[in-house]
C-alpha cells in the first residue's frame, strides 16, 4: 500500500527515506521545478542535501496523485496546514491524515488534529511527533516517537514503523501534539540563556521551569500528564534543548548573543509562543516563559530584562 508524504521539506523527505524500507512512497513538492528534480538526481539538496532518496520514493507536484494514498502524511510548516487543508479538502476526503507538523495555528488557537477535524470531517486524523531531526531519521540511526490517534491506532502504527523507526502509540491526541509544539518555546528560551552566556546550570533550571510550564497549560487543556513526560514531551525537550542541530535553540542563541538570524528557516516556536501566550490568558495559565519569549522575538524587551524579569517572580514553592 502506497503512503504519500505532502511537504518535501527536511522532514517530510526523511520520513519519506525511512518509510520506504516498507513499500513505494509518493514524495509531493509544491515546487514543480524541485518535485522534477528530486526525481532525476535522486536527491533533494534544497532540503535535505546529502541524502539519496530510496528508489521506492517518487517525488511529484501533482497533488492528486500524491492524494491517491490511503494513508497521507502532513509535513508542511505548522501555519501553513490550515490553508493547505482548506484548499486539499476535496482530495482529502475520508483519508487517514497524519499530522507531522508541531505548532499551534496562530489564527485559531488549534493543534494540528483539530484543523484536520475542521477540514476534512471525514478524515481520520492523527499525529506524529517526538524527538527526532530529520538528518538522523535519514540516515537511519535509530528513533522512536509517538505515534496519537484518538481510535485504531493499531494498524496505522504498524504501517508506520520501520525496522529504525520505532513507534509508541497513544490516544492522547491534545497532549501529543501541545507537547510537540510548546517544546519549541521552551527550547528558544534555552538558546537565548546559551547565547546569553547564562551557563548550563541555567538552561537546566530553564528546561526544567519550562516543563513546569509545559504540563500546566497542556493539562489544562485536556492533555494527559503521562503523555507529557513520554517522548512527544519531556522526550522532545531535551533533545531540541540540548542540540545544536535544533532550528529554535539556534534562533534562540542568535536572539541571546544578539545576532541576527536568517528568517528564511522554520523556526515553528515563535508563532506557537505568541498562540500559546493567547491560549493561557484564556485558560487563566500562568506562562512566564512564553510570555517572555514573546517579547523578545518581537524586540519589545532586551534580554538582560527577560532574565531580570523571570528572576525577580515572587518566590514560591516548587
Ligand atoms: N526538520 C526536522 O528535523 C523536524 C521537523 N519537524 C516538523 O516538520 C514540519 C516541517 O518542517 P521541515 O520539514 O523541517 O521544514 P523545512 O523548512 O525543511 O521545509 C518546509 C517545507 O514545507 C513546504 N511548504 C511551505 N509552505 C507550504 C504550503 N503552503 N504547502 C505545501 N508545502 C509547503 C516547503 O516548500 P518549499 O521548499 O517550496 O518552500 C518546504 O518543502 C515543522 O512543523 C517541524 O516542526 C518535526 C520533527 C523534526
Ligand atoms: O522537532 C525537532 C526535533 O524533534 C526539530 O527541531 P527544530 O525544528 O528546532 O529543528
Amino acid at each position: 500500500m502506497t503512503v504519500s508524504v505532502l511537504g518535501a521539506g527536511a522532514f517530510g523527505t526523511a520520513l519519506a527515506v525511512t518509510l520506504a524500507q516498507n513499500g513505494p512512497v509518493t514524495l509531493w513538492a509544491r515546487d514543480a521545478d524541485q518535485a522534477a528534480l528530486m526525481q532525476e538526481t535522486g536527491r533533494n539538496e534544497r532540503r535535505l542535501p546529502g541524502v539519496n532518496l530510496p528508489r521506492k520514493v517518487a517525488a511529484t507536484a501533482d497533488i492528486s496523485v500524491a492524494t491517491e494514498a490511503e494513508t497521507i502524511l502532513l509535513a508542511m510548516p505548522m501555519q501553513q496546514m490550515r490553508g493547505f487543508l482548506a484548499t486539499h479538502a476535496d482530495l482529502l476526503r475520508g483519508k487517514t491524515l497524519v499530522a507531522c507538523s508541531k505548532g499551534i495555528d496562530l489564527e485559531s488557537g488549534q493543534g494540528p488534529t483539530a484543523l484536520i477535524a475542521a477540514a476534512s470531517p471525514s478524515a481520520r486524523g492523527a499525529i506524529l511527533t517526538g524527538p527526532s531531526f530529520a538528518a538522523d531519521i535519514a540516515r537511519g540511526l535509530p528513533t522512536a516517537l509517538t505515534l496519537a490517534c484518538a481510535e485504531d491506532g493499531e494498524a496505522l502504527q504498524r504501517e508506520l514503523s520501520t525496522p529504525t523507526l520505532r513507534l509508541y502509540r497513544t490516544t492522547d491526541t491534545t497532549g501529543a501534539e501541545l507537547g510537540g509544539a510548546l517544546k519549541n518555546v521552551i527550547a528558544i528560551a534555552a538558546g537565548v540563556v546559551i547565547g546569553a552566556g547564562l551557563g548550563d546550570s541555567a538552561r537546566a533550571a530553564l528546561m526544567t521551569r519550562g516543563f513546569a510550564e509545559m504540563s500546566r497549560i497542556a493539562t489544562a487543556m485536556g492533555a494527559r500528564a503521562e503523555t507529557l513526560s513520554g517522548l512527544s514531551g519531556f522526550g522532545d525537550l531535551v533533545l531540541t534543548c540540548t542540540s545544536v542541530q535544533s532550528r529554535n535553540f539556534r534562533y534562540g542563541r542568535a536572539l541571546g548573543a544578539g545576532e541576527d538570524f536568517d528568517t528564511s528557516i522554520t523556526v515553528e516556536g515563535v508563532a506557537t509562543a505568541k498562540a500559546v501566550s493567547i491560549l493561557a490568558q484564556k485558560h487563566i495559565i500562568d506562562m512566564p516563559i512564553a510570555t517572555m519569549i514573546t517579547a523578545l522575538a518581537d524586540r519589545q524587551i532586551t534580554v538582560s530584562e527577560a532574565v531580570q524579569a523571570l528572576l525577580s517572580r515572587p518566590l514560591k514553592e516548587e
